[in-house]
């Protein structure tokens, strides 16, 4: 358990790291067992940390092991990160890292310690994210729990044996919002092209989206049954997806656009 003797210590408090902070004190994580390193955190941020009363520095300080360790910077500043965040990591700590790409290797070689490498997402920031992992050998089965129970604030939490896995979640579900954020801007602009206000049109694109997915979301039918469901025989849907299934359909540019986000991930390990 994260105490103020072993604080969570969160390095970079971000989009992300934001997010997950939210999610610890709504899940009643007391704001004196957390400690934030961030030396530019927004306006906003800043003015949040102080009226919660929560510890924040710029720098990491000294004589503080972390209970867990969260890093949540950009993988291109992790490196430069992790070298004061060295002096935090004792014998108990577990380190938890968001960042697309970077390896459970490069976190042995600039860490040290135990690894988990995890995968959220924005949904995140309203709990309905969902998050992937892997650990290395030195994660207890405590420690698990614990970066388990901190990574499920946000959502379900999915745990993987092979590290490989971990790229391609970062390209479905890590990078998946701006994909679907996406499509409303483009349902919105071919709405607008139909004649709505441009206004209306995203309004209508908007509560279609959240909609679905929260259809989605209480369902128990898969995602083809909920689409056969909207299409009625040589209606509207039917016609629209005569269009967008013709050929292969969107598929081939889904896992152009998927694989690209997937190299991505690959190519940001170094
Ligand atoms: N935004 C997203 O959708 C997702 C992001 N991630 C990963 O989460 C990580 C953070 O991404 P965002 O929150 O979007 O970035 P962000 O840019 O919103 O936040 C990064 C924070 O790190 C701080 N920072 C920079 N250098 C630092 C240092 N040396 N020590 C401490 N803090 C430092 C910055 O001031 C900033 O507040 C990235 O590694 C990204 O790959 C993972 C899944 C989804
Ligand atoms: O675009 C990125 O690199 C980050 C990782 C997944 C989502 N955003």
């Amino acid at each position: 358990m994260v105490s103020p003797a072993a604080p969570l210590v969160l390095i970079g408090a971000g989009n992300m790291g934001g997010a997950m902070l939210a999610g610890w004190l709504e899940s009643g994580i007391a704001p004196g067992a957390i400690l934030v390193v961030d030396p530019r955190p927004s306006d906003a941020m800043a003015r949040r940390l102080s009226d919660l009363g929560i510890r924040h520095e710029t720098a990491v300080p000294l004589g503080v092991t972390a209970g867990v360790l969260l890093l949540a910077v950009k993988p291109q500043v992790m490196q430069a990160a992790l070298e004061p965040a060295r002096s935090l990591v004792g014998p108990d700590t577990v380190s938890v890292s968001i960042a697309a790409g970077k390896t459970i290797a490069f976190f042995e070689e600039h860490l040290g310690g135990a690894i988990v490498r995890s995968i959220p997402n924005t949904p995140a920031m309203v709990r309905r994210g969902i998050t992937a992992c892997v650990a290395n050998a030195a994660v207890t089965p405590a420690m698990r729990a614990e970066a388990d129970s901190l990574l499920s604030v946000c959502g379900p939490v999915e745990w993987v044996d092979d590290e490989a896995l971990i790229d391609a979640v970062t390209a479905l579900s890590g990078s998946g919002p701006a994909y679907v954020f996406y499509l409303v801007e483009c349902m919105a602009e071919a709405g607008r092209k139909c004649g709505l206000p441009a206004d209306l049109a995203m309004r209508l694109a908007r509560a279609t989206v959240s909609g679905a997915g929260e259809l989605m979301h209480q369902s128990p039918d898969g995602a083809a049954t909920l689409r056969q469901n909207v299409t009625s025989p040589n209606g509207t849907t039917a016609a629209a997806l005569a269009v967008l299934m013709a050929g292969d359909g969107l598929q081939p540019l889904m896992d152009q656009a998927i694989n690209a986000a997937w190299r991505r991930s690959q190519a940001l390990a170094g």
